[in-house]
This record gives structure tokens, sequence and C-alpha cells, in this order.
């Protein structure tokens, strides 16, 4: 018996993992700040110039698919434009199909699931420096060249917020493996093991933010899970370029496959097979409704039910009562409404504003965005650029053109309301102004720099907060402006299910990893909270173990017993 039993010990391979590791201490990656005569300015102004002149030289990037870290190329091209001067193509990418990739994930899966949490944290630790050294610049110039991002905003996305994306999950990670039953009855021992899902987990990016496209991958991939990664169409380079960090940083090949290309077919591939295991997206609130509904229709194939993580669209509020500070209030607008050309999910695209009030907030407003300079994001002076595409700025254009005619009535155009896309897509920061609460630009997510203003009675704060609170589908952000604790405290209370991030006297954006985790509900999607434990708890299936240590005598129990 004893013979046997070392004759099975002997075939089980053991990773051994001799200590229970401490993780460096996590803290925000601090944010350089590039000002003038900055050596940092220099760097990133010289990285920039650098991959303009390679594709002014007729040089795009060439991005090909990756296949258990084999470099495919598939011969069938599409390109990535420069927002700014759209007739530049940055990279010329590979399209994928998801074929291959999911058996070779697959493959990839028992070697790193098995392998112990401390060597896959030291694999993500290790990118989250090289990021931050070694490639901070690169990943910044293609950020910034090819999403449209001034230096700031490429600065706090790809190189701060991903970087403690990456840092930050391996603490929450390590929280929830330390989480263990606290109780355990005599002679015996529990334990929870935090397994990955059985199966891959498909991540959808969104062009928006390069911390996301890495975050949506590296979260899962970190947990244990193998994920295939189709990047948007919008931000390939710099999402390449993540990819090309983890590698360098020790991921293991097949845990992350990138598949650039067309959605359509990635969704066919991946949505209808058995082993698809989960789906983290983060994009637009219809796309992620269309794929939530084909996921259903599927129910029946897959082994397990799917996790479903999504963070979508939002049509976001600052809401000012009348004890706010004016120019605080104008300025944070400013900043939520137009940085990043008003293409985040937070931006600030509605604002009630007490009727009192308007005359000074407006003239303040106006004065403010006479300020603001727009131009490609090469001169790092310029506050706005252009807007990600062509969709997206004939999208933005048709709201504008609606209230130019008069068919959006109650609507007129305070600051700004001019486009232009001969060079790149240039909408101008524009201010509108509604007689009419429920008109289309207070209601629908337009992705660009355009804010609606609705002046309210001050007698009818309690009213106007119940209209704003059920005025779209979105609940994502939201920011209210008060110096009277009391409005501040009904303020609160009437939008509580209005956002899933609330600001008070700060402006709708800027969630930071460990300090505001970020998401929304309702058709803001699932509220997960990128960058937190909860969204790590989505990719891994709890294993309860107990394990008895004295063996029993009989079945009986004592109440089974005769007197
Ligand atoms: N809540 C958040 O955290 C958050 C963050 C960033 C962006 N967003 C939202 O994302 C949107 C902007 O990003 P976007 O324009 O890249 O979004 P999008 O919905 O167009 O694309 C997101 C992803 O879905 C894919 N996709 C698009 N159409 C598809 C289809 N028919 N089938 C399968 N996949 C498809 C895209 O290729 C991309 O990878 C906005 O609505 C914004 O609010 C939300
Ligand atoms: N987390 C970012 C928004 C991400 C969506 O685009 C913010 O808080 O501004």
């Amino acid at each position: 018996m004893l013979r046997a039993i070392r004759a099975r010990t002997r075939s089980i391979s053991i990773t051994p993992q001799l200590g229970t590791f401490n993780l460096p201490e996590i803290k925000n990656e601090p944010m350089k700040n590039y000002g003038p005569g900055s050596t940092e300015r220099a760097e990133l102004q010289k990285a920039v110039d650098l991959m303009k002149e390679s594709i002014t030289k007729n040089r795009p990037y060439e991005v090909p698919i990756v296949v258990s870290g084999q470099m495919i190329e598939t011969g069938d091209i599409s390109e990535q434009p420069v927002p700014t001067e759209h007739h530049l193509k940055l990279c010329k990418y590979h399209n994928a199909t998801a074929q291959n990739a999911i058996a070779k994930a697959l493959e990839a899966k028992p070697a790193w699931e098995a392998m112990p949490f401390n060597d896959r944290a030291a694999i993500f630790l290790k990118a989250a420096d090289l990021l931050t050294h070694k490639y901070r610049y690169r990943v910044m110039a293609a950020t910034m060249l090819g999403q449209g991002k001034n230096v700031w905003q490429a600065e706090i996305d790809a190189a701060a917020e991903l970087a403690d994306f990456l840092r930050f999950n391996c603490k929450f990670a390590q929280e929830i493996y330390r989480d263990q039953p606290t109780e355990n009855s005599p002679m015996m021992w529990n334990r929870v093991e935090y397994r990955a899902l059985e199966g891959f987990v498909v991540a959808y990016s969104p062009f928006n933010f390069t911390a996301i496209g890495g975050n949506l991958v590296a979260a899962p991939a970190l947990m244990g899970n193998v994920v295939l990664w189709k990047p948007s169409n919008s931000s390939i380079y710099s999402n390449f370029l993540i990819l090309e960090i983890l590698k360098e940083a020790g991921l293991p090949d097949g845990v992350i496959q990138f598949l650039p290309g067309n959605p359509e077919v990635i969704t066919n591939e991946t949505f209808n097979h058995p082993d698809f295991a989960g789906f983290h997206f983060t994009g637009s609130t219809s796309v992620f409704k269309m794929l939530w509904k084909k996921i259903g229709e599927n129910i029946n194939i897959y082994k397990s039910y799917p996790r479903i993580v999504g963070e979508t669209g939002g049509k976001n509020m600052h809401f000012i009562h009348e004890s706010a500070d004016v120019k605080h209030a104008v300025l944070q607008t400013i900043r939520g409404a137009f940085e990043y050309n008003g293409q985040k999910c937070s931006a600030t695209s509605r604002v009630y504003v007490p009727e009192s009030m308007l005359p000074a907030f407006t003239q303040e407003l106006k004065a403010e965005m006479a300020k603001i300079k727009m131009g490609p994001v090469e001169d790092f002076t310029n506050f706005a650029t252009a807007v990600i595409h062509k969709q997206s700025y004939e999208k933005i254009k048709g709201y504008l053109d609606a209230v130019k005619s008069g068919e959006n009535e109650s609507t007129s155009i305070l600051a700004g309301g001019n486009c232009n896309d001969s060079v790149g897509y240039y909408v101008e920061p524009t201010a509108l102004i509604t007689k009419d609460p429920h008109s289309p630009t207070m209601v629908n997510e337009l992705f660009g720099p355009v804010l609606t203003i609705f002046a309210y009675p001050n007698d009818e704060l309690v009213e106007t907060l119940k209209l704003a609170e059920k005025t779209s589908e979105y609940a994502l952000t939201c920011g209210i402006f008060a110096q009277d604790r009391e409005a501040i405290i009904e303020m609160s209370n009437h939008l509580r299910n209005a956002a899933g991030n609330m600001y008070i006297n700060d402006k709708s954006t800027g969630a930071v990893v460990g300090q505001q985790p970020f998401g929304g509900a309702r058709g803001s999607g699932t509220n997960d909270k990128a960058g937190s434990s909860l969204n790590l708890l989505r990719w891994v299936s709890p294993r309860t173990i107990k394990e008895s240590f004295v063996p029993i005598e009989a079945f009986h129990y004592p109440s089974n017993l005769k007197d």
C-alpha cells in the first residue's frame, strides 16, 4: 500500500514555492509634468518626431498577428491612420482569424495556470517597470500619433494608468489569494483555491485608452487565464507595443494571442467555441449588448457559463448648485468636457446650471474656451487635437449641423461649433445651450468635444436632480459642485444610482487606479470596477477544499444512539 502511494507521488509534478512572498510596495506611478525645458519634454518630443519622420517617409510600422509568440503575416492588410493628419498611416496591420489561436492558447494554459503566483506577478511588475522606464516615450508617442492624445493625456493613460493597472492588479490578486476561510473545525483544514476559468478569455479593447487595452488582457492573464486580444483598429500600434513589452518581461508564448482585424470574424470564431469562458470588453454600449446577446444565443454550446464583464458608454453630467465656486466649476467642466476631445467614456457632456448663475457661468466658460488651442499632437502646446476617425467626425458633425440648421430647434451654439476634416478630423470644442433637457445632445453619447448646458430654476433643485437622474440610459460618472454641505448631501443622494463614479467638486474624468476604482452601471456596464479586486474576482473560479485529518470509526451520529 505504502509503495503504491509512493509510486503515485513520484508521478506528480511539483512546482516548489519555498516561501510566502511579499510584493514590493505598490504605489501610483509618479507622473512627469513635461513643463517647458524639462528633460522628459525633450525626450518625448524626440520620440514623437522620430516616429512622425518615419511614417512621413512612407514607412508605417508593420504589425503582424501574434499566435504563441509567432509573428504571422496574413497578407490581408489594413492601416491605422493618424487622426490629426489622416493621409499619414501609423501602421499597417495584418488581419487575423482566431482558429489556430484558440488551440494554441489552450495548449499554453496548463503551464501558465500552474506557474506560482509570485512568478506570474513578477512578469507584470517587470512589464510595468519596462513601460515606465525603457519604453515610456515610445508607447506615449504611439498613443499620441495613433490615437490623437496630447502629452498630458498620453502620460496619464499610456504611462501612468497602464503601469498602475499592472502593479495594483498584483496587489489585489495577492489579497484575493490570501482570502481564506477563517474557521477550521477540529482535526480538519479548510482552504480555497482561486482557479483560472476553464477555457479561454476573449478581450475586445476600445481605441481611446492604451491602458484599458493592456488591462483587459493583463487582469485575466494574471489570474492564470489565457486571453485572445482583439484590439481596436484605431489603436493597433500602441497595443502591439504593450504586447512586446509583456513578452520582454517574460510572458510565456500563448498566454496572450494578439488578433487585430475584423471584429466579426474574431467574434464568429471565438463566441462559437465550447471553451469560450469569459469576455472582457470595453467599448460602446450597442456593441456590448449585441455581443452579450450572441453569448446568450450560444449558451448551450459552452462548457461553463461565460463570465461577461463590460464597461461601456456614458452621458456624464456636472450638476452645479447655486453655492458652487463658479470659476472652479467652469474650469473643471472644460477639462472634463474637452480634454482628449471629449473621447473618454467619463467625459462631461451635459451640465446643469442654476438660472441665477447662468450669466456668470457662460461668460466665464466662453472666455476660458477661447484660450483652448487645437492642432496636431507634436505641438505640445495644443490642448485639443482631432477626433479619432471619419465615422466619429461625421457623427459629431451631424449633431452640430442639426443645431445649426434648426432641426434641433431647442438648442443653440454658445461657443465653437466648427468642423474641418481636410487634414485631420478636427471638431472645435463646442458648448451648446438648450431649453429642452431631453434634446438629443443631452441624452445621446456623442463621444466628442461637445458640451450641452441646461439652466434650471434655482427653486427646482430636487425636480431637476430627478430629471437629470433619468435623462439618459447611462450611469457612469457625475460631478457635483457646491459649497453648501446640505446641498452636497441632497445632490449625492438623488444621484446615487446615476453614476458608478461620483465626484464632489471635481470633474467627471480622471479616475486613478488604487484611488477611484472605475466603472458604471445601467447602460454603462457591469460595474466590475477596472483596477480593483472586484474585476479580478471575475476571472477566477474558486474551489473550496476541506481536508479531514483523522479517520472516523462509525457512520452514526450521537443523536442516532439509544439512551
Ligand atoms: N466604461 C468604460 O470604462 C469605457 C472606457 C473606454 C471607452 N468606453 C466606451 O467605448 C466607446 C468608444 O470606444 P470604441 O469606439 O473603440 O468602441 P467600439 O464599441 O466601437 O469598439 C470596442 C471594441 O469592440 C469591437 N467591435 C466594434 N464593432 C464590433 C462588432 N460589430 N462586433 C464585434 N466587435 C466589435 C472593436 O473592434 C473594439 O475592439 C464609447 O462608447 C466609450 O464610452 C467605455
Ligand atoms: N477611467 C477614465 C475613463 C476611461 C474611459 O474612457 C477616466 O476616469 O477618465
